[in-house]
């Protein structure tokens, strides 16, 4: 009987030949790219690629994470990052962790060089997450290497349409809401560190945004709490009205009023009741026009953009005037020059933000990208302000927030004190009505400062602060009276002097 010998013999010589005939070839590739000129081994790459796509059946789509110029991380490869996070966690076997809303959870991801296969109307799909160096930026001194990380998709050509049309759209949609989902809300500030010019480097630095203020916990008229909460909501919903109507999807908001009367606090109550991040700008750290756009291209959509005393910010206030006066004058234009580099100089922030920069910030032609965001100015001065800064259009409304209603107190008896109605309210609300009290002033005295204080201890501490405050008014206006009318009588006598020597 014969042995079955033949088929395990042939197969080791096969073996033997394929790997002798694979060790021929890649001898003889390396050769070819160690001694073949660059442009030879670009165009037998080339056609090998050409090559291999008459036979190789298989379609490969890339997602990178930084596309184009690298200004910003590319929507696509978010999503799809976000897609595979919820996707490839039962079947990676490498896994990357990060902290998910709240710090309470834990969202995994594909490592690096890892892959994972999807199903979809039973087509079946590879993801590859990999990452290419690339080679080192001399042109303006030495950068390291840089990575670019992305994902490769790949599928039977005959999915071809199928992929490209549903498949796709079906990730960048799932992956966008498990965006939503998992999203930490973020408190960023740009930090006036920043040197370092690799492209992964943003210029803003972050924090997790914790701030617990929320429109019901605000000390306002309710009628203007609700106007205001309507005009949020309306223009969060709003995507396809500012398409419509042909304007870049944002709004803006000038906080004014006295200090400690909420524009902070307003601020984080935007937030929370948008869920937006919120991006706190530092004007006086901005180096200048083109970093102050740099930083615009970097916020998201869905956020704030805050500025907070624009007031103080920069000098802002006359510097359209201040143009105006120069061009008239060379000598004027260059002493003026010098002046105010030597006050840059001395103040040490050296920021050359100008309001034009700060205009085109907000509505130029860059302000659109992103879309849906807001921008939110505050000031305790808003008659110092550029009308050109806070013209409808730019600052779209304008909200004053003022000192404490007798309605702000109630909400501030509420939070604080869980109190609704109590005997001594009457004598408060007498109280607001004659005299001016910030709703900052109101929460301190009604915060119990031991655990013995009660709301009787706490109302007693408001109402003493609001009668020491009203005698002060008084005592104010008893001084301005007297001021006027010494003014007065020295100019009735200089007028009566000059009369006579006339
Ligand atoms: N309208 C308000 N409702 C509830 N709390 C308020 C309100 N206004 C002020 N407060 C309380 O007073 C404190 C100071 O308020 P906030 O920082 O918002 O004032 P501001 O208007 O931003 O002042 P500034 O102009 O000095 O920046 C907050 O911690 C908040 O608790
Ligand atoms: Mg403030």
């Amino acid at each position: 009987m014969q042995k079955p010998t033949f088929f395990p013999a042939t197969m080791t010589e096969m073996w033997a030949t394929m790997g002798s005939t694979l060790a021929s070839f890649m001898f003889l590739w390396a050769i070819i790219r160690q001694y073949c000129p660059y442009e030879l081994r670009r165009f037998l790459e080339k056609y090998t690629h050409r090559l291999m796509g008459f036979f190789y059946p298989y379609i490969r789509i890339s997602f990178h994470e930084y596309a184009g110029d690298r200004l910003k991380r590319s929507e696509a490869y978010a999503a799809v990052e976000a897609y595979l996070s919820a996707n490839s966690s039962k079947s990676a076997k490498r896994l990357k962790a990060e902290m998910g809303k709240d710090s309470s959870n834990l969202v995994l991801s594909m490592d690096e060089h890892e892959r994972v296969t999807d199903d979809f109307r039973g087509a079946k799909v590879w993801w590859l997450s990999s990452k290419v160096a690339s080679a080192p930026t001399r042109s303006m001194g030495y950068y390291p290497e840089q990575e670019k990380r992305l994902y490769k998709l790949t599928f039977h050509n005959k999915y071809r349409d199928m992929i490209t049309d549903a498949y796709l759209e079906h990730v960048v949609k799932e992956g966008k809401e498990i965006r939503v989902r998992n999203r930490q809300r973020k408190l960023y500030t740009n930090s006036p560190g920043y040197k370092w010019p690799s492209y992964k480097q943003t210029m803003w630095s972050h924090i997790v945004f914790e701030h617990p203020a929320t429109f019901e916990t605000m000390a306002m008229e309710p009628d203007k709490k609700r106007e205001i909460i309507e005009d949020l909501l309306t223009f969060s919903k709003s995507k396809d009205f500012y398409a419509k109507i042909g304007k870049a999807w944002k709004r803006g908001y000038l906080l004014y009023g006295p200090p400690g009367t909420g524009k902070s606090t307003m601020i984080a109550a935007m937030a929370n009741l948008l869920n937006y991040d919120v991006y706190d700008l530092e004007l006086t750290a901005v180096k200048d026009n083109t970093e102050l756009r740099k930083l615009l291209i970097e916020t998201t959509s869905k956020s704030i953009i805050v500025i907070e005393d624009i007031d103080c910010s920069l000098d802002l206030t006359g510097q359209r005037k201040k143009k105006t006066e120069k061009s008239s004058d060379d000598e004027n234009e260059k002493l003026s020059k010098e002046i105010a580099k030597k006050e840059a100089k001395e103040e040490g922030s050296g920021s050359k933000v100008t309001l034009s920069g700060l205009l085109n910030f907000i509505d130029g032609l860059w302000s659109a990208c992103g879309g849906e965001r807001l921008i939110v100015f505050t000031t305790n001065y808003v008659e110092k302000l550029d009308p050109a800064l806070i013209r409808r259009g730019r600052m779209d409304k304008h909200i004053e927030l003022s000192f404490c209603s007798f309605e702000g107190f109630k909400v501030l008896a509420k939070n604080y004190l869980d109190l609704e109605m109590h005997p001594m309210f009457d004598a408060v609300q007498r109280l607001m009505e004659e005299t001016k009290i910030t709703p900052a002033d109101v929460a301190e005295n009604l915060m119990p400062k031991s655990p013995t204080d009660d709301a009787d201890k706490c109302l007693s501490s408001l109402i003493q602060a609001l009668e020491e405050a009203k005698e002060e008014a008084v005592r104010n206006q008893d001084e301005d009276v007297k001021e006027t009318t010494m003014e007065d009588v020295v100019e009735s006598q200089v007028d009566k002097e000059t009369e006579k020597t006339s």
